[in-house]
């Protein structure tokens, strides 16, 4: 059995407006193992962002624990929240957020050069590694708008792991992407996976939750289904395909 990386033990989030208390997150019990490919599913407004924005630190939890590395993280301090969101974790979103005056290179380096533990060339190194690995490299020196979105993600990628994060949180990574770019970015996701990093996604795609090995369906703040899966070959594309849709119509997806 593999190492947990990330438990989330009676976790709740509510968000309060006018008075009316709505209860995102219900006494939620979750373990992530390390090296894992992890999907949250689920239907729309189930919590499924707001889970990955309350394990990742993004966001504090109304109660309950988020254990990362043998720490409740709910206990952090927001300079130590910070750090660990720079250091410890890597994030990719839906909507790519990079600066817009740096080169796409630049935009790795930011966090890599932040980071202490790390000397400038090792970063510097690294960062070119990356850019090989995502196949950016007559993009690295452009600037985000000059570039395409599957371009601009895959750099967003790389910045996200330039300090090799214990978890590569993301949401709806491919979101905004067409069809090409889509299946570039999830290939490289399973590689990164297939090296060893723990990836936590959210989808409502199944093209991508195809590349997970683990899948937990959340309904209305709650896990209701869980769906464990080999490692992603390219060959069981298909057949993975129609083993989650009948999973999901099992879920009243
Ligand atoms: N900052 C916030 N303030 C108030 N309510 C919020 C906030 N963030 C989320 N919610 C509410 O929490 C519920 C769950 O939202 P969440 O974004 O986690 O759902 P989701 O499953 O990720 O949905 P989708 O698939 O549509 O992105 C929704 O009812 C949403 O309106």
């Amino acid at each position: 059995m593999a190492d947990i990386i990330l438990q989330a033990r009676d976790l709740c989030k509510s968000f309060s407006s006018e008075g009316v208390q709505n209860h995102v997150l219900n006494n939620m019990d979750l373990d992530i193992y390390k090296g894992d490919f992890t999907v949250i599913m689920g239907a729309s407004g189930s919590g499924k962002s707001t889970l990955l924005y309350s394990l990742s630190g993004m966001d504090r939890p109304t109660s309950g624990k988020v254990i990362y590395d043998g720490e409740d993280i709910t206990e952090y301090n927001e300079k130590r929240m910070a750090e660990l969101r720079v250091y410890e974790f890597g994030f990719v979103f839906q909507q790519i957020h990079l600066v817009s005056n740096l080169s796409i290179r630049e935009n790795i380096l930011v966090p890599g050069y932040m980071n202490k533990d790390t000397r400038t060339k090792e970063t510097e190194n690294r960062a070119d590694e990356l850019i090989k690995k995502m196949n950016i490299e007559s993009a690295a020196d452009r600037l985000p708008a000059q570039v395409s979105g599957g371009e601009a993600q895959r750099g967003a990628i790389a910045r996200a792991v330039i300090n090799s994060p214990g978890i590569l949180f993301a949401d709806e990574p491919t979101g905004a992407l067409n069809r090409r770019n889509t299946q570039d970015v999830l290939d490289l996701l399973t590689e990164l996976n297939v090296e060893g990093q723990s990836i936590l996604m959210v989808t409502h795609d199944v093209r991508a939750a195809i590349r997970a090995n683990r899948i937990i369906y959340i309904e209305d703040g709650r896990i209701i289904g869980e769906l464990k899966l080999s490692q992603y070959i390219e060959e069981d594309r298909k057949s993975r395909e129609s083993q989650i849709d009948a999973w999901l119509g099992s879920m009243q997806w």
